[in-house]
């Protein structure tokens, strides 16, 4: 029955101010107040609907998908909206768009590595949507390793310009969002050839498409990649194939800001420090990070609102069936994504400040920060869309069969989601970028250097090396400071044991090579630590609401101690724990499911969407879920008739036994 709110019981049950959570988990209330408005106006205009999205062919898809992008354009202007709600529009449309890339990735390319005159040239053209733009790096060959990039950029003296160039198959273009087919410009990445000498892969400004008519420019072949995973999904977006043959541009298309090209041909480093380009990347993590919090936490919203719809078995002389969220096991599958959607919210919103501080050191030039800053983001943009891409998977299965319908939301969400993990780094690549940092750091120990920031716990190396824990009862693993030194000493000892054995070997990149493997889960450990020490610092604020920070405070020690409980190994592997301590942190964690779970609907109530974003029928805010479920299936093409098209072709000759005469 629409109108009844059949969460509500479990909404009454909730022990803490759900208002102020949603405050929390928006940051401030200035960024409740914008995501609430701009979320009601998206759900409320049928120009933005989205429920039939899975049920398009993809040419249609891409088409509405072009359409809304306009739409979204015409109501950004009509409306005034700030930069801060345009975006949350973008955000709330839901809709992966050649969008994402120009405003994610190629303005800000312009804005990182353009000179101050390449800046006032272009961005006021990108800005308006004059022109669009995508970031064209990989290849068919290349993707992980740019240093490989087969495309040229060499300069002609004689007419001031770059030819562009694709000597080989392997060296097209291949996966920049927004180019397949709307993309006019794009910031394409080219070895920089000048009097035969290969001066490395830089970045440079090629337009691709008439502005007129759209097609191709002389030279340029351009087109899609083809279907990729799931229905819908990720479909909406243009993926590309891109292939120069000597495209002509002015000299003052490469982006200058760090490196150029005089008017002779020589190759110049300007006084700006190459290291700005680490800005950029910085910003782009950041906003990953931000996006995982962002897709668990729909999925565990789904998987939580239809764990309490959910009966099954325990029913008592008739009565109700025991709803799915009181198993044990159920909680323990689903509580500790809830907490870790929250543990991402927080250090998403650490690395915002982060931005910050590298942007302002960096105008002072004071690179000290930088490389922990690069492992860092390296590592949590590893970390968190790992776990988010598994989670959502993880929260399908917790909705058992109904969670493998379109219509829970979760199939689309997982297939959107995935490439997260390999799109700006692949995760496991980036895992061994922040080994070798470790490595380094592990070997500077002693010399004097300080390690900072979300390093500097190897500065307490002899301690953590052989400090034991001192928990000697459950509660014990209730406290933050015990819960910290166990992540620190686990994630010191692994760096220094991996360190100990890399020692061994002759040829260090060899060794590399060969414990890679050991090397990667080194890195885990330390990005882990991250997340929760950053956890920690979060529940050191002052944060107003009653009981919000009790809530906090067991999800804290839920993300904490399943993790523990995940990888006892490594703890008791590396002595910091007894297996004794270790059941005894477990015990802890199993009381802090008890104490979460009558808070759960409204904990995923804080995350404030509406419906229209979380498009599931399984995680409607009122939990009505089988007659809307029932409702969606007749709402199926294929139910629009009774007999299928094709009974009479191929069903009806088989069961007459006419197949013999059937034309197939
Ligand atoms: C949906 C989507 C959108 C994208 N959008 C863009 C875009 O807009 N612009 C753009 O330029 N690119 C884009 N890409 C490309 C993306 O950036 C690359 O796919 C990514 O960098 C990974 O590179 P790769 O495909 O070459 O993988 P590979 O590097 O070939 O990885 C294959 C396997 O090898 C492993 N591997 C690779 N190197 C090592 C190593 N040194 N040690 C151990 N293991 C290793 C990896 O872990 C992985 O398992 C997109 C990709 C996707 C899927």
């Amino acid at each position: 029955m629409d109108g009844v709110d059949y969460l509500a019981d479990e909404r009454k049950k909730a022990e803490f101010d759900v208002e102020a959570m949603k405050v929390v988990w928006a940051g401030s209330p200035h960024n409740l107040e914008v995501s609430d408005r701009i979320s009601k106006l998206v759900a409320d205009d049928p120009g933005f609907r989205k429920d039939d999205r899975t049920m398009l062919p993809r040419k249609e898809l891409f088409k509405n998908t072009l359409r809304k992008a306009a739409y979204a354009w015409k109501r950004i202007v009509e409306l005034r909206l700030s930069e801060e709600e345009a975006s949350k529009l973008r955000f709330y449309v839901d809709e992966s768009a050649y969008t994402d890339l120009h405003w994610g990735m190629f303005i800000p390319a312009i804005k990182g590595q353009g000179t101050d005159g390449q800046q006032q040239k272009w961005l006021p053209l990108a800005y308006k949507m004059q022109i669009i733009g995508c970031y064209a790096q990989t290849e068919l060959g290349h993707g992980s390793n740019v240093q490989g990039l087969e495309t040229t950029s060499t300069f002609d003296p004689h007419t001031d310009e770059f030819v562009i160039h694709s000597p080989t198959l392997t060296s097209s273009k291949w996966w920049p969002g927004g180019l397949g087919k709307v993309s006019t410009h794009a910031i394409v990445y080219a070895r920089l050839l000048l009097n035969g000498k290969d001066h490395g892969v830089h970045g440079f400004i090629v337009q691709l498409r008439s502005l007129e008519d759209h097609t191709p420019l002389p030279g340029i072949t351009v087109g899609d990649i083809g279907m990729k995973f799931g229905n819908g999904a990720y479909n909406t977006m243009d993926n590309g194939v891109l292939r120069f043959d000597h495209v002509r541009i002015p000299r003052n298309q490469m982006l200058m800001r760090v490196s150029e090209v005089t008017r002779e041909g020589k190759y110049k480093q300007s006084d700006v420090p190459r290291q700005l380009v680490y800005g950029t990347m910085v910003y782009v993590r950041q906003r990953i990070v931000a996006d995982a919090s962002c897709y668990l936490s729909r999925a565990v919203c789904i998987a939580t609102r239809y764990s309490a719809v959910r009966r099954q078995f325990g029913s008592q002389n008739g009565g109700p069936e025991t709803q799915v969220i009181d198993y044990k096991t159920q909680q323990n599958r689903l509580f500790p994504l809830l907490a870790s959607a929250y543990a991402f919210r927080f250090v998403g919103e650490w690395l915002e400040w982060l931005y910050m501080d590298v942007t302002k050191r960096l105008q002072a030039s004071d690179f000290s920060t930088l490389p922990e800053a690069h492992a860092c983001t390296a590592g949590l943009k590893s970390l968190t869309t790992s776990v988010t891409a598994d989670g959502i998977e993880e929260c399908r299965k917790l909705c058992g069969g109904h969670g493998y319908l379109c219509s829970s939301g979760l199939p689309e969400l997982f297939a959107v989601y995935v490439p997260a993990c390999t799109y700006e780094g692949d995760n496991v690549v980036l895992l061994l970028q922040v080994a070798r940092f470790l490595i380094k750091t592990v070997s500077q120990l002693g010399t004097g250097k300080q390690p900072v920031g979300t390093i500097a716990y190897m500065g307490r190396i002899e301690h953590l090396m052989q400090c034991r824990s001192s928990a000697q009862r459950a509660e014990d693993w209730s406290k933050p400071s015990q819960v910290l030194e166990a992540f620190e000493a686990r994630a010191a000892r692994m760096s220094v044991s991996v360190a100990c054995n890399l020692s061994k070997f002759t040829n260090p990149e060899e060794g590399f090579a060969e414990l890679s493997a050991d090397l990667v889960e080194a890195a885990v450990a330390h990005c882990q630590l991250i997340v929760v020490s950053k956890f920690i610092e979060k529940l050191k604020q002052d944060i107003p609401g009653e009981g919000v920070k009790q809530q906090l405070e067991a999800l804290f020690g839920i993300y904490s101690l399943s993790l523990l409980h995940k990888h006892q190994g490594d703890f008791l592997g590396t002595s910091y724990l007894t297996p004794k301590q270790a059941a005894l942190a477990n015990d802890h964690l199993r009381s802090l499911y008890t104490k979460v779970r009558p808070n759960a609907i409204a904990l995923v109530d804080a995350f404030n969407y509406s419906d229209h974003f979380l498009s599931s029928i399984l995680g409607r805010y009122d939990g009505n879920v089988y007659p809307k479920l029932y409702e969606a299936a007749w709402k199926d093409p294929l139910n629009e008739s009774v007999v299928p098209d094709g009974y009479l072709e191929y069903v009806r000759p088989l069961l007459k036994q006419q197949l013999h005469t059937a034309r197939l």
